[in-house]
């Protein structure tokens, strides 16, 4: 992300948290969402046409975020994945109330009956971070306050979200710290004192602890050992288990293949296919050519690069922002592809050979 906030507490408004002052005027035609019919469950959160754009200095702008329409029900893990800078974060902290004071936001995203794009600071701050939506941030040492122990941390997020006791808030705490493998002789120690990893499991068992309904993990697995992802991934797997959402932003295929019942993929700032996972990784699974040639990119697959950059943000072209680098582009993308069955293309693949199962 561009900027780091301190991790907000959730009853006092974070002065630097600017909610953004304009919003863009609503696409002409809202985009059906694009995975919304794999949702079985009534959704937690429901997102419309989201998008985010960041003003400039000198009137440009730059299309973070493009018409994104998703829904999560509870008991959901839905992966966001996508090449670095192509909005997945600034996704997350649209929804999280994050955005700094230069960007203006069109769409929704309804969670418990709350429009989450136009709710104001206060609620925000009071009744949304840390009881309705969780936050693993991407950069958790920037969100941990520089002067205060983990131990510190903890026990003031479990006064601030649970009805726990006083004397008992030490074994919560301590109790918070298993939960995400963070390791009981490190409590004490300040934020600086940390390893990236231990940074990452710190800011995972504070974001577990207020048990929201709904957690944004971004780049939850950064800087963890194999056997340590596998661990938080699970964990966060036993979280949207019990009946939460998990939304899941990662760079990390191997832990959204283990976890997730749904995968988004995201390029230039629009969602261009989101398919349930038993497909998404079954052989030829994809159906959109980026998130294809995204899996295939992987060391344990073909382990081929894609060709060419992802577009300016600042300049996107009218039509598919992938075409340049697509290999099964024609004149029709040009135009820009209405999502169509999950799939957001002119000319998708066929997918699955096998009628691989496609529950989630
Ligand atoms: N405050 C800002 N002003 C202008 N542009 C911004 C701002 N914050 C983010 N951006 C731009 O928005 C785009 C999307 O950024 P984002 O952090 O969401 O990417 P990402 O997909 O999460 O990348 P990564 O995987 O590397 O974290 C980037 O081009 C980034 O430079």
């Amino acid at each position: 992300m561009a900027h780091a906030l301190p991790r907000p507490l959730p009853d006092r408004p974070d002065p630097r948290c600017r909610r953004p002052r304009r919003r863009l005027a609503r696409a002409a035609q809202p985009a059906a969402p694009i995975g919304a019919d794999a949702v079985t469950a009534q959704p937690i959160l429901s997102v419309r046409n989201l998008s985010v754009r960041f003003r400039l200095r000198g009137g440009r702008h730059v299309a973070a975020v493009n018409d994104a329409s998703f829904d999560l029900a509870a008991g959901e893990c839905l992966a966001l994945v996508g090449e670095s800078g192509c909005g997945k974060s600034v996704l997350a902290s649209a929804l999280l109330g994050l955005l700094p004071g230069n960007a203006q936001t069109a769409g929704s995203a309804v969670l418990d009956g709350i429009d989450l794009l136009a709710a104001d600071e206060r609620t925000l701050a009071r009744t949304v971070r840390g009881r309705r939506v969780g936050l693993v941030p991407q950069s958790p040492a920037a969100h941990l306050t520089p002067v205060r122990t983990v131990r510190a941390h903890l026990e003031e997020t479990v006064r601030a979200l649970t009805p726990t006791p006083r004397r008992e808030r030490r074994a919560a705490a301590r109790a918070a710290a298993a939960r995400a493998a963070f390791p009981a002789h490190r409590l004490d120690a300040y934020p600086h004192e940390l390893s990236g990893g231990q940074a990452q499991r710190a800011a995972t068992a504070l974001a577990l602890i207020g048990d929201a309904p709904l957690l944004l993990a971004d780049e939850p697995t950064t800087g963890l050992d194999r056997d340590l992802v596998a661990r938080t991934a699970d964990e966060l797997r036993r979280h949207a288990d019990d009946g939460r959402a998990l939304l899941m932003i990662t760079h990390d295929l191997v832990a959204a293949e283990r976890i997730a019942d749904r995968v988004a993929v995201m390029y230039a700032g629009r969602i261009v296919e989101i398919s349930p996972a038993s497909r998404f990784f079954a052989p030829q699974g994809t159906r959109h050519p980026y998130a294809h040639a995204l899996l295939a990119s992987l060391p344990d697959r073909d382990f081929t690069p894609i060709p060419g950059m992802p577009p300016n943000l600042g300049a996107l072209p009218a039509g598919c922002a992938f075409a340049p680098r697509c290999p099964r582009a024609t004149a029709a993308c040009d135009a820009l592809p209405r999502p169509d069955d999950g799939v957001a293309c002119h000319h998708p693949l066929p997918g699955p050979r096998t009628g691989a199962p496609a529950h989630g």
